[in-house]
C-alpha cells in the first residue's frame, strides 16, 4: 500500500501522525473519513500497532462497517479484533462487561423511544402530572438533554426547584430513573452516561480501558455532546493519542445537545495538538462546491475555511419552483427517469433529501405510480412495527425478567383475558411492596385484590413464560423466536385474520426469524439472546442503505451525513419548511439550519437539484410558502431554473377562480402570514425570471392557484372530513365517516362502509369523494 499515492500531502501527514493529538478540521468531502481509514491501516501495517489497542468511533454502524471492511482488505483478519463502532455500540460493549460495578445486571435491556415513552407516561400517571401542564414528549426531551449534560435527577431537581414546570420534569426524571434501574434497563442516553459513570466511579476499570485503547479516533467530532466528549477525554486521559476529525460547518445536532465548542476547543484541551487543514474537496463539481461555500458564508459563528476542487464546474444548480407539492414530486420522479434514460445512471445514484421524515410520503406515492424503486430511511423502522415489537418484548422479558415495560406490553398479547384492571392491581401490589412485577405474577396468589379467575389467567401466562425462560438455554435465538410465536399462537392469530395488514404482519415476523438466522451465521462473537437484542436495539436507519440494492434513497439531511451521491434532490426548499418555521425567528437556529443545508448540498457529486412548491398541503390545509432563503444565498450565476417559462404560477392564467377559495385561515397552518410571505420573496419566489407584482395582483394569482388546485381534485379535504359525512371510495363504495383524527401531517379517517365494514384510511392517500 503506497499511502502517498492514495492521499494528498496534508492527508498523508494526518494519517501518519499517530502519536500525540491530531485535529483534522476540514470542510465536506475533503477526505476526513478517508484519512481515518488509511490511518488505521497505516498504524497496523507500518507501525505494528496491535489492532486490540485501537478504538475508532464513527457516526453510523454503516460507516463503521465500511471502515472495517476497507481495513480488512488492506490488512486481513487482524482487523476483526479492532473496535470500530458508534458511541452507542462502544458503550454497550463496555457496559456488558462492567455495568455490574454500578449496580445493574449485565443482561440489561435497552429501551427504545417508544418504551421510554411508556415508562414516562407511567411515571406521570403515578405522580398525577397532567399532560396539559407538560406533555410527555417535552419531558422526554428535557430528560434527554439533562443526561447529555451529565446532570443527575437530584441535580436537576435542585437546579429547577423554583420553576413549576421544570420541577415536574425533575419529579418524573427522579422516578423514571428509579424505574429504569428496577427494570434493569437503560435508555439510549444512559448507554453513554452510564459508561462514563462506570469510569468515574471505578478508576481501575478506567485504567484497563485506557491501556486497551492506546489509540483513539473520532469521526464527526463536531457533533459530540458533553457526555460523549467526557467519555473520549476519560479514555484518552492516559496516553493522549487521540485524533479527532470534523467540520464546524457541519454541526447539525445542537438541538440534541451537540456542542460545536468541543471541536473549536480541542486545541485548548490539548495545547500540543497538531491541527491539520484539508482544503481540497474530492467529492463535488465546482459549481456545487461554490454554492455550498456561498451559503455557509452567511453564518457569523464559524472558522473561515477554504475549500477548492480540481474538478470542472459541472452543471449549474438546478432550481425548480413547483406550483404544488404534487407537482414537485412529479418533477422529481420524471427527472430521475429522464436522467436515467440519458445517462448511464442507476437508481442508486439518486437521493432525495428533506428536512423532516413526514415529507417522504408524497414522493412515495408518485414513485409507486411511476414504478421507481425506492427505499425510505427513517419513518417506521422495521423494528418499530407493532408485531416486531411484540415479539421482541417477549424476548426482552425472557432475557431480563425485571423488564416490566416489556412485560406489560405482552401480558395480554395475544389476548388471554388479563384485563388492564387486573394488571394495575398487580402493579400496585408490586410498587407498594417493592417487588419486581414479574415475581409478583409468579406468586400471584399473594395479591389479595384478585379474583380466582384473574389468578388462573395469570398462571397460564407465567407458565408460558417460565417455559420460554427454560428453553432460552436450549434453543438458538431464531428457534426461540419460532417457539415463542408458536406457543403464544401469535402468528396463528395473524394468519387466521382476514385483514390484509395482518398478512404483511405475519411476513414481518418471518423476516424477524430470518434476521435472527442471519445474526447466528454472522460475524458477531456473541450469539446469545442478549447479543441479538443488543444488535437489534442499535440498528440505525442509515445502516440499511444497501449499495447492492438498486433503489432511490429517500431520507432526511441528518441521515445523509457523511454519505455521497452523484445526483441529489433537495426538496421542500421553502421558508417555513427548510429552514423550518422556528429557525426563521431565531438566528441561532437559522445558523444550524444553514449548516444543515450545507451538509445537504455537499452530499452531491455531479448534479444538485433544489426544488420548492408554491403551495402544499400541511395538516390537510393548503399553505403557501416562499422559496427558501438558502436558494437566494446561492449566486444567480451558479443557478439555472428548470422552469423559467413553465410550471409555476407564471403559466397559469385562470384569474377568475378567486371566490371559490373561501377559507381565509388556510394560509395560517405553515405560520406564514400573507404580508410576510409577499414581503419576503415576491409571491412566486422567482428571483430573476419575474418582474415584481403588485400586492393585489399577487393576491389574485395566489387565490387562483388555491382554487385551481382545489378544483383539480374532487378529493375530500380536511375541513370536509367530519363525522357523519357520507363519502365514496372507488373500491370500498359508499360509507359514513365515524371519526377523523390528525396524525402527524395527515388525517386518519375511520369510515363505516355500507358493504365493506369499518376501515381506517389516511386522508391524503385514500381517494375519497364527498357524496
Ligand atoms: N486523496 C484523495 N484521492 C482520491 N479521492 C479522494 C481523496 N481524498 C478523498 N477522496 C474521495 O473524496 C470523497 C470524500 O471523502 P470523505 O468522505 O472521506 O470526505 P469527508 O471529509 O469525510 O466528507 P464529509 O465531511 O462529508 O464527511 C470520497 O469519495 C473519497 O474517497
Ligand atoms: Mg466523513
Amino acid at each position: 500500500m503506497d499511502l502517498r499515492k492514495l492521499l494528498n500531502k496534508e492527508q498523508y501527514d494526518a494519517a501518519t501522525t499517530v502519536d500525540g493529538q491530531v485535529l483534522i478540521l476540514a470542510g465536506a468531502g475533503s477526505g476526513k473519513t478517508r484519512v481515518l481509514t488509511y490511518r488505521i491501516a497505516y498504524m497496523l501495517d507500518e507501525k505494528d500497532i496491535n489492532p486490540y489497542n485501537i478504538l475508532a468511533i464513527t457516526f453510523t454502524n454503516k460507516a463503521a462497517g465500511e471502515m472495517k471492511e476497507r481495513v480488512k482488505k488492506l490488512i486481513g483478519e487482524r482487523a476483526d479484533s479492532m473496535w470500530i463502532s458508534t458511541f452507542h455500540s462502544t458503550c454497550v460493549r463496555i457496559l456488558r462487561r462492567e455495568i455490574d460495578k454500578i449496580g445493574y445486571k449485565k443482561d440489561f435491556t435497552i429501551y427504545d423511544s417508544s418504551d421510554q415513552k411508556v415508562l414516562v407516561k407511567q411515571c406521570m400517571k403515578e405522580l398525577n402530572i397532567n399532560d396539559k401542564d407538560i406533555n410527555e414528549q417535552e419531558i422526554i426531551a428535557k430528560i434527554s438533554r439533562a443526561k447529555d449534560q451529565l446532570m443527575s435527577p437530584a441535580q436537576y431537581k435542585r437546579l429547577h426547584e423554583k420553576d413549576f414546570r421544570l420541577n415536574k420534569v425533575a419529579d418524573v426524571y427522579v422516578m423514571y430513573q428509579k424505574r429504569l434501574k428496577e427494570n434493569n434497563a437503560l435508555d439510549f442516553d444512559d448507554l453513554i452516561s452510564k459508561a462514563v459513570e462506570v469510569f468515574t466511579k471505578n478508576p481501575d476499570v478506567l485504567e484497563f480501558y485506557q491501556n486497551k485503547f492506546k489509540y483513539i479516533m473520532v469521526d464527526e467530532y463536531q457533533d459530540t455532546n458533553k457526555v460523549q466528549y467526557e467519555l473520549v477525554k476519560l479514555l484518552a486521559g492516559k496516553y493522549k493519542n487521540i485524533c479527532v476529525v470534523g467540520d464546524d460547518d457541519q454541526c447539525i445536532y445542537q438541538w440534541r445537545g451537540a456542542d460545536i465548542r468541543n471541536i473549536l476547543d480541542f486545541e485548548k484541551d490539548y495545547p500540543q495538538a497538531k491541527t491539520v487543514k484539508l482544503e481540497q474537496n474530492y467529492r463535488s463539481k465546482g459549481n456545487i462546491l461554490d454554492a455550498a461555500n456561498n451559503v455557509i458564508k452567511h453564518n457569523a459563528e464559524r472558522k473561515d475555511k477554504v475549500l477548492r476542487t480540481e474538478a470542472d464546474h459541472g452543471a449549474k444548480i438546478r432550481i425548480y419552483r413547483a406550483y404544488s407539492d404534487n407537482d414537485e414530486c412529479d418533477f422529481v420522479g420524471s427527472k430521475i427517469q429522464q436522467l436515467m434514460r440519458e445517462n448511464s445512471l442507476t437508481y442508486n445514484d439518486f437521493t432525495i433529501l428533506y428536512r423532516t421524515n413526514a415529507q417522504s410520503r408524497s414522493f412515495e406515492e408518485k414513485f409507486i405510480k411511476r414504478g421507481i424503486p425506492y427505499k425510505i430511511i427513517g419513518g417506521t423502522r422495521f423494528y418499530d412495527r407493532k408485531e416486531i415489537k411484540d415479539v421482541l418484548a417477549y424476548l426482552k422479558l425472557i432475557n431480563n425478567n425485571a423488564d416490566s415495560v416489556s412485560l406489560r406490553r405482552i401480558i395480554n398479547v395475544p389476548k388471554r383475558s388479563i384485563g388492564d384492571a387486573t394488571v394495575e392491581k398487580v402493579v400496585s401490589f408490586a410498587n407498594e411492596n417493592g417487588f419486581m412485577l414479574y415475581d409478583c405474577l409468579l406468586d400471584v396468589e399473594n395479591v389479595n385484590t384478585l379474583t380466582a379467575r384473574n389468578i388462573k389467567t395469570i398462571k397460564v401466562f407465567t407458565d408460558l413464560m417460565e417455559d420460554f425462560i427454560a428453553m432460552k438455554e436450549q434453543l438458538s435465538v431464531s428457534m426461540l423466536i419460532e417457539y415463542v410465536i408458536e406457543k403464544t399462537e401469535y402468528l396463528k392469530g395473524l394468519k387466521d385474520s382476514k385483514d390484509p395488514e395482518d398478512v404483511s404482519r405475519a411476513e414481518n415476523i418471518k423476516e424477524l426469524v430470518s434476521a435472527a438466522v442471519e445474526f447466528e451465521n454472522g460475524p458477531d462473537e456473541d450469539k446469545s439472546l442478549s447479543g441479538f437484542l443488543e444488535k437489534v436495539s442499535l440498528v440505525q436507519d442509515v445502516d440499511n442503505i444497501d449499495g447492492e440494492q438498486n433503489v432511490v434513497t429517500l431520507m432526511t439531511v441528518h441521515s445523509a451525513k457523511g454519505l455521497e451521491f452523484p445526483v441529489v434532490f433537495m426538496v421542500g426548499m421553502e421558508n417555513g419548511i427548510f429552514p423550518g418555521q422556528q429557525a426563521l425567528n431565531n438566528e441561532k437556529e437559522m445558523e444550524e439550519a444553514r449548516r444543515l443545508c450545507y451538509v445537504g448540498i455537499t452530499r452531491a457529486k455531479d448534479i444538485l437539484y433544489m426544488t420548492s412548491a408554491e403551495v402544499r398541503r400541511v395538516f390537510g390545509r393548503t399553505v403557501a410558502y416562499a422559496q427558501s432563503d438558502f436558494i437566494s444565498e446561492i449566486p444567480a450565476s451558479l443557478k439555472e431554473y428548470e422552469n423559467q417559462n413553465g410550471g409555476g404560477l407564471s403559466t397559469r392564467n385562470s384569474f377568475n377562480g378567486g371566490n371559490s377559495y373561501s377559507s381565509g385561515n388556510s394560509y395560517s397552518g405553515g405560520g406564514y402570514s400573507r404580508e410576510r410571505l409577499y414581503a419576503r420573496n415576491g409571491i412566486g419566489g422567482y428571483e430573476n425570471s419575474r418582474s415584481t407584482m403588485s400586492y393585489s395582483e399577487a393576491e389574485k394569482k395566489l387565490d387562483s392557484v388555491m382554487s385551481s388546485s382545489n378544483e383539480k381534485k374532487g378529493q375530500l379535504t380536511r375541513e370536509e372530513a367530519v363525522p357523519g359525512r357520507k363519502i365514496k371510495h372507488p373500491k370500498f363504495g359508499e360509507g359514513t365517516i365515524i371519526s377523523a383524527i390528525d396524525v402527524g401531517d395527515d388525517v386518519k379517517v375511520t369510515i363505516a362502509f355500507d358493504s365493506q365494514g369499518i376501515k381506517n384510511l389516511m386522508l391524503s392517500f385514500a381517494p375519497l369523494e364527498l357524496l
